[in-house]
């Protein structure tokens, strides 16, 4: 994996600067590369007119922002540093000696740079600090936070604190941290932007979602070869249809219902009485309005007897027994919860509990909501860019459930198919007019799938 978009732990960001270090860089080498990066970023937005106020707590984080001060104020820049306290590493100490401008009490101005703490925070801020953050703060109109907004946690995306301070811009250093994925920290972050120091890929880091590469069907295609999905309709076959509708703009050849009784359904959806024989079938979804009765386990055993890529969604999530197996879960927060209790596994953050799920149950778990984990059996995960808080409605679910089951019927594997279906349906709800409802945002699934092509 390319290290660009590597998204790393506390733990492994040490690592790499560890092996950075070892390789010949010196600490001071890798401050100043982030330092200045930083600078740039911050020059940007605030140029030689606005009035920089960079808040420098006693670590590395505050190191980089004594670079950050003194590269603004060569470039002419109007910098002030307020020292929160003074720094303890030798780095940091050689940063701050580096500065020739003006270090104050207290300031004003119009951009602030937090630098008070980074990946290094242990625990929540004390008073005086959140007294000096939360100051500065308000009197900066701008704010920018340097590698992850003070009182968060960068590996779990926990605020520390209550009512912390939200910013415009946040620069990541080296790699982007959990957080940068995560909420509540993320809601808080606003743009994104990653400062690189030349950290080497990391085994076991996670990577971002990003836009999948399709080709249009081979000149001697049919829908058969394109991929032939099943999706099992129950209680309410409103959710399926929707489902079934992303599934068909999303890849698939050829879907179709599966219906104990008739359903209408528009014309070019077929709808069948469940037949699991035909080998051309090569996935099914089960759960979206299956209903949580008898007779919607009677439909997701029947589904999971079949033996084929199987995606699980919604009431299935609930029905679903230890011994059962499936390739694909997309569970939301309650349904996780429900999983959890299902195969005993847990964890402190969302990205924990993603994989410790997916290597208890056996499947690639798509923990969706606002800050969407995908997770593999065999340690991979992936986070997804910020989506559309418009999606917080009614059958977005059935979407995003029936996308990723057109990916799996499409060839796609199980990791990559639900990354695929991730972004297909973020990218859809980006270009939806918003507010949409869930059929208005189906409709939007060809022209996500088109993006790729
Ligand atoms: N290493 C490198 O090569 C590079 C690192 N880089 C930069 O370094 C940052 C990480 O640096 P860091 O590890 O020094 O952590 P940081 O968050 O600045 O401060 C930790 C200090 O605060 C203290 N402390 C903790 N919590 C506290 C609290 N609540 N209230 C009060 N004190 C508290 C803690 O000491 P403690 O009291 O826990 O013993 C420690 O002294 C990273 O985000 C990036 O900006 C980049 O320049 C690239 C190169
Ligand atoms: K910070």
């Amino acid at each position: 994996m390319s290290p660009a978009g590597q998204i790393l732990s506390t733990a492994q960001m040490r690592g790499a600067e560890d092996a950075l270090i070892a390789a010949g860089v010196s600490v001071e080498a890798l401050m100043q590369r982030a330092g200045q990066g930083a600078a740039d970023w911050v020059w940007r937005m605030a140029g030689a007119q606005r009035r920089v106020t960079v808040l420098c707590g006693p670590g590395n984080n505050g190191g980089d922002g004594w670079i950050i001060a003194e590269t603004l104020r060569q470039r002419g820049g109007q910098v002030a540093v307020v020292e929160a306290a003074a720094p303890r590493s030798a780095a940091a100490q050689v940063a701050k000696a580096g500065f020739r401008g003006a270090v104050v009490e207290a300031a004003s101005g119009d951009v602030l740079v937090d630098c008070l703490y980074g990946t290094g925070l242990t625990r929540g801020l004390g008073e005086s600090d959140l007294a000096l953050l939360h100051g500065l703060a308000a009197r900066h109109a701008y704010r920018i936070a340097l590698d992850v907004p003070s009182g968060i946690s960068s590996d779990t995306g926990a605020a520390w604190n209550d009512g912390l301070p939200d910013y415009h811009l946040t620069i990541a250093l080296g790699a982007w941290k959990p957080a940068h994925g995560l909420m509540p920290a993320c809601a808080a972050m606003g743009a994104m932007r990653l400062v690189e120091i030349g950290c080497a890929a990391v085994e076991g880091a996670g990577r971002w979602i990003a836009r999948p590469e399709f080709s249009a069907p081979a000149p001697d295609a049919h829908k058969y070869r394109r991929g032939m999905l099943g999706v099992v309709a129950g209680a309410m076959s409103g959710a399926a249809i929707l489902a079934a509708t992303s599934a068909q703009g999303a890849g698939a050849g050829y879907v179709k219902l599966f219906a104990h009784t008739p359903v209408h359904t528009p014309p070019d959806l077929v709808c069948a009485a469940p037949d699991y024989s035909d080998p051309r079938l090569s996935a099914l979804l089960v759960g979206p309005g299956l209903g949580r009765d008898a007779q919607g386990f009677f439909a997701l055993a029947q589904a999971v007897e079949a033996g084929k890529p199987l995606v699980l969604d919604a009431d299935a999530l609930h029905l679903l027994t230890k011994g059962m197996r499936a390739t694909i879960a997309t569970p939301h927060e309650g349904e996780l919860a429900a999983m959890e209790q299902i195969f005993g596994s847990g964890g402190e953050d969302k990205i924990t509990r993603a994989r410790a799920l997916a290597q208890a149950s056996g499947m690639v778990i798509v923990a969706k909501g606002p800050d969407t984990v995908v997770a593999a059996p065999d340690g991979r995960w992936a986070l997804a860019p910020r989506a559309s808080s418009w999606l917080s409605t009614a059958g977005t679910g059935d979407v995003l459930a029936g996308a990723i089951a057109s990916r799996l019927a499409s060839g796609a594997t199980p990791f990559d198919a639900a990354c695929q279906g991730v972004w297909l349906h973020g990218e859809a709800a980006r270009i939806t007019p918003a507010p949409f409802s869930a059929g208005e945002l189906v409709k939007s699934i060809p022209s996500a799938y088109r993006a790729c092509l």
